[in-house]
């Protein structure tokens, strides 16, 4: 098949969050199942780093009523795929991605509006005829509109499906239709703009041909009242067309025993290197460097979304307990600073690293004994995944992606990987964070054995990919 699969962000391209590992990942599991898969994705300030990026077409020209969009085409080969970067200066050289700060740009509706446009736009430049365009988020949620409203009649699109990943449901991209020339321009019904306002997941969900949430719960959740971020009865009438599909870990990035970012390597058989990645970790925290204390890491955006409502307030009862965390994340300047304070007040328990950075990450992942994902939501949730990989065991709410990843240990003692709590709020949280923590001293046996269990769960990208490829075919 012919996949064209269009993103905000690609690993080693850009990166703010999960959507840019999928990005990579799923068009590299199609690629060895023998597809033509070509990925499109924007050319930001940041992909100034991608070597060899070469430019295939310069100074065309985009049409939308009278207004006229000249952009050029890098191009790039990543992990054997081909890359087409849309070159637009005007929209996409700025410092950030999406913001500076954490405030978004005023015109992100008409910068992907435009990016989406030129994606269809340059199938037809580049003479690649899609059998499935994979959209994901709100970011390309204007792609299945177009297709149907503008760009039916094209030969190189007139046969092309749409699949929409739904990675996060809460980001919709509402905007006012004033602040998006290029759609006041190229037309939209007025049964798609709600007092003034646009909405590209909702216009997304409404016209593609397939919609993906990104695990089988936060499919179902998507079709409640309280799960689907005031969405409900947009999914549930498209629940004919809903599906889950979890996403994977990809292994040649998140594997202890020939991961280079780590001090030392590990595996399910020779748990050496763990101990030394966490001495490192704590050495690298200004934490004191002891083995017998159990370690605590998370890795994630700091938003409501990963919990931290119901995590703040009791985050220093947990630090009273003989523990150490260490976090790193960026995000919501409030929350911040909270977690700021609580590190300052814990120095030599709980270190914060406001920063995004890949390295530590992987330190923390592979030097934790547990890792923390207690969030209110969480479509499918990655760093559970990669924290199962590296035996570091993870301390999730059951929602989403963490209660199709992750087992609870009285649940099920024996298929057990990690540790679950349900209720959205402190007391559950600290409960189970207390049930996790008397495992490592009091019971290391059992600890060891769900340790184990933990690596051997595997989350194969390409069962996600052959789940996909079933979708797909069943369209086209
Ligand atoms: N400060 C930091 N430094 C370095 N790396 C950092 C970092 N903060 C985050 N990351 C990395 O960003 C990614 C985050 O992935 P997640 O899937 O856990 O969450 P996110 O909410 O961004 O993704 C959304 O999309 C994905 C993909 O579908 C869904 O799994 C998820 O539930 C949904 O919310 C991981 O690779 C993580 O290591």
């Amino acid at each position: 098949m012919n996949i064209l699969f269009v993103s905000s962000e690609v690993e080693d391209i850009a990166k703010t969050g999960g959507l840019a590992d999928v990005a990579k990942a799923l068009p590299v599991s199609f690629n060895k199942m023998g597809h033509d898969v070509r990925i499109i994705t924007p050319f930001y300030q940041v992909s100034k780093s991608v070597e060899n990026a070469q430019t295939v077409l310069t100074d065309v020209e985009l049409h939308a009523g009278n207004l006229t969009y000249k952009y050029n085409v890098k191009q790039i080969t990543l992990h054997g795929i081909t890359v087409y970067l849309v070159d637009y200066p005007a929209y996409f050289d700025r410092k950030g991605i999406y913001s500076e700060g954490y405030d978004a740009y005023d015109d992100n509706g008409e910068r992907y509006a435009f990016f989406s446009m030129a994606a269809l736009h340059l199938t037809q430049l580049l003479e690649f005829k899609p059998d499935i365009i994979h959209c994901n988020d709100w970011h390309t949620g204007l792609i299945p509109l177009y297709l149907k409203k503008h760009w039916y009649d094209n030969p190189y699109l007139a046969s092309a499906k749409t699949v929409l990943s739904v990675h996060n449901g809460a980001f919709q991209g509402v905007f006012h239709l004033d602040s998006v020339p290029i759609l006041q321009k190229s037309g939209i019904d007025h049964e798609d703009v709600h007092h003034g306002l646009v909405n590209y997941l909702k216009i997304a969900v409404k016209y593609a041909t397939k919609i993906v949430a990104v695990s089988p719960s936060y499919a179902k959740e998507l079709q409640t009242d309280l799960g689907s971020h005031h969405m409900g009865d947009v999914f549930r009438s498209r629940s004919h067309d809903m599906h889950g599909i979890i996403n994977g870990c990809d292994y040649s990035q998140w594997d202890p025993e020939t991961d280079p970012e780590i001090p030392s390597q590990y595996s399910v058989e020779n748990m050496n290197g763990k101990a030394f990645c966490k001495a490192n970790l704590q050495q690298h925290s200004h934490l004191p460097v002891d083995g017998d204390i159990p370690l605590i890491g998370m890795v994630c955006r700091i938003t409501d979304q990963k919990g931290f409502g119901y995590l703040l307030p009791i985050l220093e009862n947990i630090l009273h307990h003989n523990v150490q965390v260490v976090m790193i994340g960026t995000g919501d300047p409030q929350l911040v600073s909270q977690i700021q304070a609580i590190s300052e007040r814990h120095r030599n328990k709980f270190y914060f690293l406001h920063d995004f950075n890949l390295s530590f990450s992987h330190l923390i992942t592979a030097g934790s004994d547990y890792f923390l994902m207690p969030s209110l939501f969480e479509p499918c949730g990655l760093n559970q995944m990669y924290s199962l990989a590296y035996g570091t065991l993870p301390i999730v709410r059951a929602v989403g992606g963490l209660k199709d990843t992750v087992v609870d240990l009285e649940a099920d003692p024996v298929n057990a990987n990690g540790f679950v709590f349900d209720r959205p709020d402190s007391e559950a949280l600290l409960n189970c964070v207390r049930k996790a923590l008397l495992f490592y001293h009091e019971y290391p046996q059992t600890f060891d054995v769900i340790r184990k269990k933990a690596m051997q769960t595997k989350f194969d990208w390409y069962n996600s990919a052959l789940e996909y490829e079933a979708l797909y075919k069943s369209i086209i």
